[in-house]
């Protein structure tokens, strides 16, 4: 057993070590790995097979090691599959017909439908929400950055284990009525839905990005 095992066995008490509950690592060459990295993609349309709840424990066990100021922990995580995402739905619903009150619009049944069936874009969502946590030090926009990291290290973890993902937030995920049904509170934010599933299509090669007048360098 490497000390690598020994380590996965004392963080997950009984539950099988990673390389048994994972099928395949990815490259682990520097080269291989950041190549690795720059060759995910989102993709919309996604099918089963979804990730088992073991694998999805697995990501988010890797969401949780990202930098946290103070060791909040501001993130949650919540998986809705199968019947639960209409429930969803009805709550996002709920989120566009209260919104178009507020702004004094009607709402088409084809937009009703829209936001009725858009958790059914893939087999199963996790929910990210930051639950914004007092703290002298740390304000509400660390905890959100953090969860953001959070979000893409759950992304990743999902890709390496052979499922494709993409984030969406849309306009009503702080609605009152999403943020209700997640069970946040008004200061708290619903930071991403990871649609998760398996593509029919592989992912496309990502074009060469220039990142020249991205960055400055001083010395
Ligand atoms: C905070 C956040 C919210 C997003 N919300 C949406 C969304 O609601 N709908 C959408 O199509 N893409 C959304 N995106 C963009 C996609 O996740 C994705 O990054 C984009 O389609 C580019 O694809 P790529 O990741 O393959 O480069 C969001 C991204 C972020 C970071």
């Amino acid at each position: 057993m490497t000390a690598f095992d020994e380590n996965d066995k004392a963080k997950n008490g009984n539950k099988l070590p990673l390389k048994d509950r994972i099928t395949e690592y990815p490259p682990l060459s520097a080269e291989a790995l950041i190549g690795w990295i720059n060759s995910r993609r989102s993709m919309g349309n996604l099918d089963t097979p979804a990730p088992t709840r073991d694998q999805i424990e697995t990501a988010i066990e890797c969401a949780a090691t990202v930098p946290d100021h103070k060791k909040l922990s501001p993130w949650r995580f919540i998986v809705t599959q199968g019947d639960a995402r209409h429930d969803l739905g009805r709550a996002l619903v709920d989120a566009a017909q209260a919104k178009a009150v507020r702004e004094g619009e009607d709402l088409s049944d084809k937009d009703i439908k829209k936001a009725q069936t858009m958790p059914l874009r893939a087999p199963l969502i996790i929910t990210v929400v930051t639950k914004i946590q007092a703290h002298k030090k740390v304000p509400p926009f660390e905890q959100l950055l953090s969860t953001g990291a959070a979000v893409q290290n759950l992304i990743l973890a999902l890709k390496a284990q052979g499922f494709s993902t993409v984030w969406r937030t849309g306009l009503l995920c702080n609605e009152p009525a999403v943020k209700a049904y997640f069970d946040v509170g008004p200061d708290d934010y619903v930071t991403a839905f990871v649609y998760t599933g398996t593509s029919p299509k592989d992912e496309p090669t990502r074009k060469p990005i220039d990142i020249e007048p991205l960055v400055r360098f001083e010395s």
